[in-house]
């Protein structure tokens, strides 16, 4: 299985070319990485925006590399191959036919994800469903497989407490729409007990199709803006986004191996298509669920966005569940980044949450203030205590280490580079598409690097304690759980 190396990284403006190759999953990416046997140059190369695995989507091109007349065949071949069975009109129809059936009549073949309307004959061996009831028609990830195995779709669905959190916290701002993005759970809770919040879900997995109609869901590619049913399917979003949405809010839930630059360039062009509906000019909110390591990506792309304290809870992941619920000793690590005023976001006191009235936000209950910092500092879940050397505060399990000017893990090696920034000099300010010691030739396709890698990584300068603690921390979170990983990571800087 080709799994793509890290040190890669994805160039999205390139998803707006007229020349981009296209894939079953719309426009491909194109992505950077250092040449494997000569790491001062850099290869470009198309590739699926949604799939991690070349097994799982092997449309794959060079960039500059002409598509040879064969591939051309092929490629069509595939993508024909890949179009449903059935429309979303169809689906959504059998859908309707189905809940004519009385209650004892209404299955769904769980292995193919396929509502069945007395077929149950072609699913022999299959695992199939309870009998469903309306309420369960109008809650299909309660039911449904979660597509949590595969690294595409890592879906990780919220608990109900995650649920009513997040729809409370929508009815305290007064949302009155919600245009939910890799968020089923949220949508299915608005549109079976808020009705009065109107909902729209963009999401890549086609089962969901069979029970939102085509005024309320589109499928949809997060990673390049793709809709997978073309102009109607836009048509529809657009006409959600056209009327009343003074008080909309995004709310995005992505797999979290998801490339940031990625999800930043099209969250840009969702909200491009909302302030080009607005009458006035306002700031438009946004909920993005990710986990707490990549506050500094997150910023770095939204400035104006901080991370929530609050831990969000996942019914089907062990490392995403709270303390109570059988999780992680510190909770769940997945957070919410938003442009909401933090003041404005009530956490749960019930939950140990409190307000932090220097901070005006609320916090967690182990997130202390630091005088010195003058900050609620814990980002992980422990109570972080101040480092007066590093002039900062750090994680519970550190100790300054004088050799290293730094605080360190115990039984840390001195002096080695403890992460990693531009992969082509290391710097931990800038990506390597940006890095200075490289070069674009303008008249070829690949991209080469002038400095010397070795010697740069060398003289790697020691890092700022901030950055060491995201890439600490996401190396480790990508080591120990591989299956909501990506191959493909942007550099950690
Ligand atoms: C981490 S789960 C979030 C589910 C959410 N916690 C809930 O309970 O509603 C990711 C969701 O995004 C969807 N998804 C995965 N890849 C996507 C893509 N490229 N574009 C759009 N949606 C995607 C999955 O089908 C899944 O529903
Ligand atoms: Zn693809
Ligand atoms: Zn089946
Ligand atoms: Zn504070
Ligand atoms: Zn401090
Ligand atoms: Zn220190
Ligand atoms: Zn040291």
């Amino acid at each position: 299985m080709a799994r793509r190396g890290t040190g890669v990284e994805v160039l999205p403006e390139y998803l707006l070319d007229a020349e981009t190759p296209t894939c079953p999953h719309g426009p491909m990416m194109l992505f950077e990485r250092l040449n494997t046997k000569d790491p001062t140059t850099v290869e470009t190369f198309y590739a699926c925006s949604a799939n991690r695995e070349r097994n799982d989507c092997p449309f794959y091109l060079k960039k500059g590399d002409k598509i040879s007349a064969a591939k051309t065949e092929a490629w069509k071949q595939i993508i024909a191959d890949s179009q449903p069975k059935y429309s979303h009109a169809e689906l959504y129809s059998r859908l309707v036919k189905l809940q004519e059936n009385p209650g004892n009549k209404r299955q769904c073949c769980l292995t193919c994800g396929e509502l069945l309307i007395g077929e149950a004959c072609d699913h022999k061996d299959h695992r199939l469903s309870h009998q469903l009831s309306d309420q369960d028609l109008r809650s299909p990830t309660k039911f449904l497989t979660p597509l949590s195995g595969n690294s595409t779709n890592a879906q990780y669905l919220f608990s109900d407490k995650s649920v009513d959190f997040t729809v409370s916290l929508l009815e305290d701002l007064k949302v009155t729409k919600v245009l939910c993005v890799g968020a089923p759970r949220i949508h299915e809770e608005l549109c079976q007990s808020f009705p009065h919040i109107g909902s729209f879900l963009l999401d890549l997995d086609p089962r969901l199709q069979q029970f939102h109609s085509l005024e309320a869901l589109c499928r949809y590619n997060m990673f390049n803006h793709h809709f997978f049913d073309g102009k109607t399917a836009q048509d529809n979003y657009k006409s959600f986004l056209s009327k009343d949405i003074s008080r909309i809010m995004i709310v995005m839930d992505p797999p979290f191996g998801g490339l940031i630059d990625s999800l930043a360039f099209n969250l840009r062009r969702i909200l491009k298509d909302i302030r080009s509906s607005l009458q006035v000019e306002q700031d438009v909110y946004v909920l993005w669920f990710f986990p707490y390591f990549m506050e500094q990506r997150i910023i770095e792309k939204f400035p104006d966005f901080t991370m929530l304290d609050y831990k969000v809870d996942y019914d089907n992941h062990a490392d995403f569940k709270s303390r109570d619920s059988g999780g992680s000793k510190h909770g769940s690590p997945v957070r919410i980044f938003t442009n909401v005023p933090p003041e404005r976001v009530v956490l749960p006191e019930s939950e140990g949450y409190k307000f932090c009235a220097k901070c005006k936000r609320f916090v967690s209950r182990e997130n202390q203030h630091c005088p010195e910092c003058d900050a609620c500092t814990s980002k992980d879940g422990r109570t972080y205590f101040h480092c007066f050397k590093c002039k900062r505060c750090v994680k519970p399990s550190k100790q300054h280490c004088d050799s290293c000017n730094l605080c360190q893990l115990p039984g840390h090696k001195c002096g080695q580079p403890v992460a990693q920034g531009c992969f082509i000099c290391g710097d931990l300010q800038h990506k390597k598409s940006r890095c200075p010691k490289r070069k674009r030739l303008s008249n070829e396709s690949e991209s080469v690097c002038v400095g010397n890698l070795l010697e740069c990584l060398i003289n790697m300068p020691l890092i700022l304690g901030a950055t060491i603690r995201e890439t600490w921390d996401y190396g480790n979170f990508l080591c120990k759980i591989a299956s909501w990983s990506s191959g493909i990571q942007a550099s950690p800087s």
